[in-house]
């Protein structure tokens, strides 16, 4: 029997009810328990130089899903995860290149770390099976898992944009990286726009042929590139938007009627945080009649803290928020709360339900799960208005919303206001369209549609 590999840096905690750690974890744990599988993942320790490789690999069962991980020496850590992906990658994929480092070192420390990944998963594949890796940390896998003679279908899932290639070129290494990645079967994007940045790059730069829709000839290789974008399972979802908890009674009691606007990101400088602040600061500086009759809740997750553009975004933004309080807060009204700690999933939904207007406004994000949630968890007979940046993955479905610029502060605090003051009827319409649409692209469409895909070489790519 052929199984289903899964590989990824992160992986879920295995206890339901905690806390994910982003977008990935959450939806490749929902993905995997439906039918179960193996998982392999760096466990999300660190240990010091003198524990030398290879690390042990240790197993556990939750159901269906077999949880396999390893932990990494300080020095792979810094080089790999904090350096070459958090460091190079994440800041160029979104469009941030001034915020980008390369170091040469680093980068063979990510291929290194790659290449401890293939040595510790090719005793768990057999043959037949097919291998499915996630994201930025693992683009080199699936060469250093061919240097090893695994000839196995790999597919390669990126949750996060795929930058044009002018913007690519900044990172020095950007040509062993694309000879690397075009060992990939199948490689999955969140958009269109992703997959023709990359199909851009393999022709122009890599003397590449589109063939057919999605389907590249380079150096000798044939390789499909296709759309998934990731959802939700809204039927859970759902159920869990119903279910009442002591945080979420507490905020209710807390507001006393007072509309709520939420937030939930990781506190990651992709995700435009000072700008949203921003533009709520200018929303209440604009509209004194809705002073004390709105709060605005942003819980941002510490991510990354010991890189340091991720110090500063967070510095940043505990002055913002003391300011933007000192400013307006009364007595007995915090326009703003910030919050930065995590909250498990089933305590946000019904957060996300209680809450007028979803804010979710990232200067680029791959998808961003967080806006096709708070989508599932609305009252289609009263729901919520979801206030989206349009350099979100999900605004391509998710069009029914209020689409913004988090670059323009102006146009964020009028559609604060055009959402806290939006008739039923259009806020009716607006669910309904954008709640077929997160349904049409559900967590379980994306997971069959790309092992299909990986599965059976001479399918058709996929167009979403
Ligand atoms: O693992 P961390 O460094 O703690 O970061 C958390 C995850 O962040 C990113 O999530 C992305 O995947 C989501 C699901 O596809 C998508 O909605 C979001 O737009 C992406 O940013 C990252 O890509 C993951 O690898 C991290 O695990
Ligand atoms: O306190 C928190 C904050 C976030 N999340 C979950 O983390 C994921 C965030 O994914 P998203 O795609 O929005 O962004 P990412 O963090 O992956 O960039 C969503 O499923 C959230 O429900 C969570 O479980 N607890």
């Amino acid at each position: 029997m052929s199984r289903l590999i899964v590989v990824s840096n992160r992986v879920a905690p295995i206890t339901e009810g905690e806390p994910t750690a982003g977008g990935l974890a959450a939806g490749v744990m929902d993905a995997l328990r439906q039918k179960g599988g193996r998982w392999f993942g760096w466990s999300g320790s660190v240990v010091p130089d003198m524990v030398t490789p290879p690390l042990p690999v240790t197993e556990q069962r939750s159901g269906p899903v077999s949880l396999y991980t390893m932990d990494l020496n300080q020095g792979d850590y810094d080089a790999y995860y904090k350096g070459f992906a958090n460091g190079t990658l994440w800041p160029v994929f979104h469009y941030q290149a001034g915020l980008s480092r390369f170091d040469w070192a680093e980068f063979a420390g990510y291929r290194r770390v790659n290449g401890r990944f293939a040595d510790a998963l090719l005793p768990l594949v057999a043959p037949q099976d097919v291998v499915w890796v996630h994201d930025y940390h693992l683009l080199c896998l699936a060469e250093a898992l061919r240097a090893r003679g695994a000839g196995n279908r790999i597919g390669l899932f990126l949750h996060i944009p795929f930058p044009a290639p002018a913007l690519l070129m900044n990172i020095p290494a950007h040509a062993e990286l694309m000879a690397a990645m075009v060992q990939y079967d199948l490689i999955g994007f969140q958009t269109e726009p992703d997959r023709q940045a990359f199909a851009d790059y393999v022709q122009r730069e890599m003397g590449g042929e589109a063939r057919a829709e999605g389907v590249l000839a380079v150096g000798g290789r044939v390789l499909r590139t296709g759309v998934y974008p990731i959802g939700v399972q809204d039927d859970l979802l759902r159920a869990e938007a119903a279910q009442d908890s002591p945080p979420v009674a507490a905020l209710r009691d807390s507001l006393r009627g007072r509309a709520l606007v939420m937030s939930v990101d990781r506190l990651d400088y992709s995700k435009g945080l000072p700008q949203r602040f921003h533009a709520y600061e200018r929303f209440l500086a604009e509209n004194p009649a809705w002073h004390r009759r709105v709060e605005f809740a942003q819980i941002a997750v510490p991510s990354r803290s010991d890189v340091q553009a991720y110090q500063e975004i967070r510095r940043e933004l505990e002055g913002e928020a003391g300011r933007i309080n000192g400013r307006f807060a009364e007595l007995d009204w915090t326009p703003l709360r910030y919050l930065n700690r995590s909250f498990a999933r089933r305590d946000l939904m019904p957060m996300y339900a209680g809450a007028q207007v979803g804010l979710v406004t990232p200067l680029r994000d791959g998808m961003n799960l967080v806006a096709k949630e708070y989508v599932a968890a609305q009252n289609p007979a009263d729901p919520g208005v979801l206030v989206l940046s349009r350099f979100a993955g999900a605004a391509r479905e998710l069009d029914a919303a209020l689409l913004v610029n988090p670059h323009d502060e102006q146009g964020m605090a009028a559609a604060l206001l055009q959402a806290l003051e939006m008739p039923l009827a259009e806020r009716r319409e607006r669910h309904a369209a954008m709640f077929a649409a997160m349904r049409h692209n559900s967590l379980d469409r994306w997971r069959d549609r790309f092992e299909r895909d990986l599965r059976q070489p001479a399918a058709l790519p996929a167009v979403a």
